[in-house]
């Protein structure tokens, strides 16, 4: 087993002294879910779990070194990013296996409808006691911690033996599919409220007050029984290979999804997002599918959809970014349950330009807020009867080093206990009409309703 270790002071927002201390582990025969299932005893309600899209990386967190909350929600994105860079020494560790912050922000720190995010902080990301990566088939475990004393070499044994626990455990551990959780009631909030907003929408798109506007809603879930996290964890990544897969626990409540879209991805300065707007189903045949594709790459509705958000990343890259390219026309993405427009956006950071102030300026695209920004938002505060907490925002990681991925956070579902909350929505145009979004977002709660035992019929 390899062994590197780290360790360095900064000074927090107390004007404490923090000592930073980490070492890196090679491991092997380590799954991801294994290892969030290994922290089940003493780490439930600080883990998380993710895996890119490409599934060519895996990041797992169990406990909590070090957490960042935002304090001004103005300036939360400003905020995370200095008090990482403060605790990293500005990006200058430059271990193999560097520390990642994992977490996200809320989608509208406006937004204070009560309810399962009451409580939630506007930024929310933690730095792991024990990190797991996999990635190119290698698996490396990191101990962190910060503290205000340092460390004792006593106190370091102590947390070297649990994560030698915990890893073997892990081993050990095998993840068999239980039976679904088991629905006793479901209901859709607010479904009267939702259709009638769709109409005040578009009616106020057509007197141009905005141009697209992405209104949501939301499904909730009774079950029998308090469902495991792992297990929801499990299903979404069977039934969920072509999405981000992603997990993150705040005391009772996990927060998942598999989602098709990439907010910004960063490495060793080149960055990259993805506009993803505009829907259609799956058709049951190779030969329908390409219809119902052909259909959507065609129709103006969802052309105006997507357009809105190409327009708004493009301009955003050619601000932050050199040698942007970004194709003519869009292709389809295919996923599972849905088909969207999709165009690629990549780019060079300009000097000074992070993944953070990059997230900072594209979030909320108009694939989840709308255009213009602020006309869109405020219509959203207005006619949408739910807090979207992270649904919409950006989740994700950043390294000491500056690289990072942050997905948006779509086909998602909190999972409180005994209960689920399940999020859908759609944008927002001149000639959207309210039955064909109802349906769309009901093709959008599919992946979270299957993996949480549900079912729909088309
Ligand atoms: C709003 C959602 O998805 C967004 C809206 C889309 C649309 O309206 O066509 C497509 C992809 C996403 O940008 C969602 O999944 O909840
Ligand atoms: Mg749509």
């Amino acid at each position: 087993m390899q062994q590197q270790w780290y360790q360095d002071t900064a000074v927090n927002s107390l004007g404490q002294n923090l000592h930073f201390y980490m070492e890196t582990i090679e491991v092997s025969r380590l799954t991801g879910l294994a290892f969030y299932t290994a922290g089940e005893k003493r780490y439930k309600g600080e883990r998380f779990y993710w895996q890119n899209r490409e599934k060519t990386m895996t990041l797992v967190g169990l406990g909590h070194a070090y957490t960042i909350q935002s304090e001004t929600s103005q300036h939360r994105f400003d905020e995370v990013e200095a008090k990482w860079r403060s605790l990293t020494k500005n990006g200058d560790i430059q271990q193999e296996q560097p520390p990642i912050l994992f977490g996200g922000f809320t989608f509208d720190p406006q937004h204070q409808i009560a309810g399962e995010w009451t409580g939630f902080p506007d930024a929310f990301f933690a730095l792991a006691t024990f990190q797991l990566v996999i990635q190119q088939d290698k698996a490396y475990v990191n101990l962190h911690t910060v503290t205000t004393e340092p460390q004792t070499e006593e106190q370091l044994q102590v947390l070297r033996q649990e994560r030698d626990t915990l890893i073997q455990l892990a081993q050990e551990t095998m993840i068999t599919m239980y039976a679904k959780p088991e629905i006793i009631h479901y209901f859709e909030p607010h479904k009267e409220a939702y259709l009638a907003s769709i109409d005040q929408v578009t009616a106020l798109i057509k007197e141009k007050q905005a141009d697209k506007v992405v209104i949501a809603r939301s499904l909730a879930l009774q079950f029998q029984e308090p469902v495991s996290t792992s297990q929801v964890l499990a299903q979404i990544t069977e039934e969920q290979p072509e999405s981000y897969l992603f997990g993150l626990e705040h005391q009772q409540l996990l927060f998942f999804g598999a989602s098709p879209e990439r907010l910004v991805k960063v490495q060793d300065r080149h960055a990259f997002s993805s506009c993803v707007a505009g829907s259609i189903k799956r058709g049951k045949t190779v030969a329908e599918d390409e219809v119902y594709g052909q259909r959507l790459l065609n129709d103006a509705k969802n052309g105006g959809e997507h357009q809105y958000v190409v327009d708004m990343i493009a301009q955003t890259f050619q601000e932050n970014c050199l040698d942007v390219t970004l194709p003519s026309s869009p292709t389809l993405l295919k996923i599972r349950d849905i088909q969207h427009l999709y165009t690629p956006v990549e780019g060079l950071l300009k000097e000074g330009a992070t993944i953070l102030q990059l997230a900072k300026s594209l979030h909320p695209t108009p694939a989840l807020g709308g255009s213009p920004r602020q006309a869109a938002l405020e219509a959203i505060r207005q006619y949408e009867p739910m807090n979207r907490g992270l649904y919409a925002a950006p989740i994700g990681w950043v390294d000491a080093q500056g690289n990072g991925e942050f997905a948006v956070a779509i086909r998602s579902a909190t999972l409180l206990q005994d209960k689920a909350y399940l999020y859908a929505g759609g944008g927002i145009v001149a000639d959207s009409e309210a039955q064909a979004e109802y349906e769309e977002t009901l093709v959008k709660f599919r992946p979270m309703l299957r993996a949480l035992g549900g079912q729909l019929h088309d």
